[in-house]
């Protein structure tokens, strides 16, 4: 039987890391752009407001016109013009002239202050009396003063968000610059499997890894192709795989990779002559996950149990569609949290508990989500994050302060 070496989990990460497959840019329509990776630097390639306008509802005027107004000194100004938003004055206003204007219309030429509607008297005959001094410059949107013509407003491998979207629509992206998402192939194996729609039977169980992998391609921003199961057939599974691996930028297999007589995965990568990055981590759960690269692509080995494939997934796959999709952050983000109860398992190897992370008292609070078997699928439904216990401890205790990595 072949004897595996367990390497560092860093280690493991940086040897997919190191693989570099990056995608292509595409351009899609703004309406499908929210949760997508900007592919380009965001330029503003003018002002905003492009023109100065007003802030409010009321009369542009000129603020010397209204030096010395006061309760007991009204004076009194000629309306020339009446703009709502979108409309311009295209006059300039003279002395003692004022011009009716609405919220987000361009300041007439010659005005230099807005007065409120509200403290302002509308005669019939056309003028409007302003009991207050109006200060220069009072009450208007600069030009620019939002966003200055020519500032990067949102770097390349952002996440776009609903406030992103509002900008690339005041810069006019109809059609946004995205990352292409990686395709991934997915496949689950044994013959242990039924599919989701077939009733139990003796000694059989329903494939659950492969839905669960499909979302989780689909959470980290890939996009997921289902192939379907092998079963533990040998010449079949490779006619497959290799069919499949045309279709594809990267492959998930779930199950077989392991030492049992059936884990048909080391003999698959060995038959297409593909290069194995490891095979065994030096991590609970997925001990055995193991990666392979060929012709540039990569073949992701996850383990066949449940809950060690959806870690083999986070800590190795997502990583890789996050470099694919050239986002600024690379892999989960961490953070620490105190336990909230005792974990007495010693450790050899680093473990990564399907944890839960609460916000208590300001502070971050985090135990496990159920019991903490990588042959166990229950405790998934309620994970948001792993606790990251290091190797070579005797167990931590509940206070103690651990080091999370975060999945939503
Ligand atoms: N002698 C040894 N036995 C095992 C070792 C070892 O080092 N020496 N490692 C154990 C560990 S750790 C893991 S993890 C598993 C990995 O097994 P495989 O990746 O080879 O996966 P399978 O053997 O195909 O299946 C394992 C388990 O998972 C169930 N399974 C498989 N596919 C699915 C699916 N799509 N949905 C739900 N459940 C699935 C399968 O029925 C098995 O129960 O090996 C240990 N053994
Ligand atoms: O790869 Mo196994 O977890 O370590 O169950
Ligand atoms: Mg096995």
């Amino acid at each position: 039987m072949e004897k595996r070496t367990p390497i560092a989990v860093d280690q493991a990460v940086e040897r997919v890391i190191q693989c570099r497959v990056t995608g292509e840019t595409e351009y899609i329509d703004i309406q499908l752009a929210n949760g997508r990776i900007l592919a380009e630097d965001l330029i503003a390639d003018h002002d905003v407001p492009a023109f100065n306008r007003s802030p409010y509802d009321g009369y542009a005027v000129r603020a010397k016109d209204t030096l010395g107004a006061s309760v007991n000194t009204v004076i009194t100004l000629n309306i020339v013009g009446h703009i709502g938003a979108g409309s311009v004055f295209d006059k300039e206003i003279k002395r003692m002239e004022a011009v009716r204007i609405m919220t987000g219309a361009e300041i007439p030429n010659g005005a230099d202050a807005v007065i409120m509607l509200e403290d302002t008297n509308t005669n019939d005959d056309n003028t409007v009396q302003i009991s207050q001094e109006m200060n220069f410059h009072q009450n208007i949107s600069f030009q620019g003063e939002d966003v200055e013509k020519g500032s990067v407003l949102v770097s390349k491998g952002t996440k776009i968000n609903p406030g992103i979207i509002a900008l690339l629509a005041t810069f006019g992206y109809q059609k946004v610059p995205v990352s292409k998402r990686p395709v991934f192939g997915v496949i689950a194996t044994g013959s242990e499997l039924l599919e989701i729609h077939q009733p139990l039977e003796k000694g059989k169980i329903r494939n659950s890894n492969a839905y669960m992998i499909i979302a989780q391609i689909e959470r980290a921003g890939g996009k997921a192709k289902y192939f379907g199961q092998l079963s533990d057939d040998l010449d079949k599974s490779i006619k497959k795989i290799g069919e499949i691996l045309n279709e594809v930028d990267f492959l998930i297999t779930t199950g077989g990779v392991s030492v049992g007589d059936f884990d048909l995965l080391p003999e698959i990568y060995h038959h297409f002559g593909a290069e194995v990055l490891f095979n065994k981590v030096a991590m609970r759960p997925g001990s055995v996950t193991t990666v392979a690269q060929l012709d540039g692509k990569l073949l992701f080995g996850l383990s066949g149990n449940p809950s060690a494939c959806y870690v083999g997934f986070e800590l190795f796959a997502k990583p890789i569609i996050d470099s694919y999709l050239q986002k600024q952050m690379i892999g989960l983000k961490r953070a620490h949290a105190v336990l909230a109860v005792d974990f007495p398992k010693s450790n050899p190897f680093d473990r990564f508990i399907r944890g839960h992370v609460n916000n208590v008292n300001h502070q971050l609070e985090v135990k496990p989500s159920g019991k903490d078997k990588s042959n166990m699928v229950h405790s998934l439904a309620n994970v948001n994050c792993f606790i990251h216990l290091l190797g070579g401890t005797e167990g931590y205790k509940k206070g103690s302060i651990v080091d999370i990595l975060l999945l939503d």
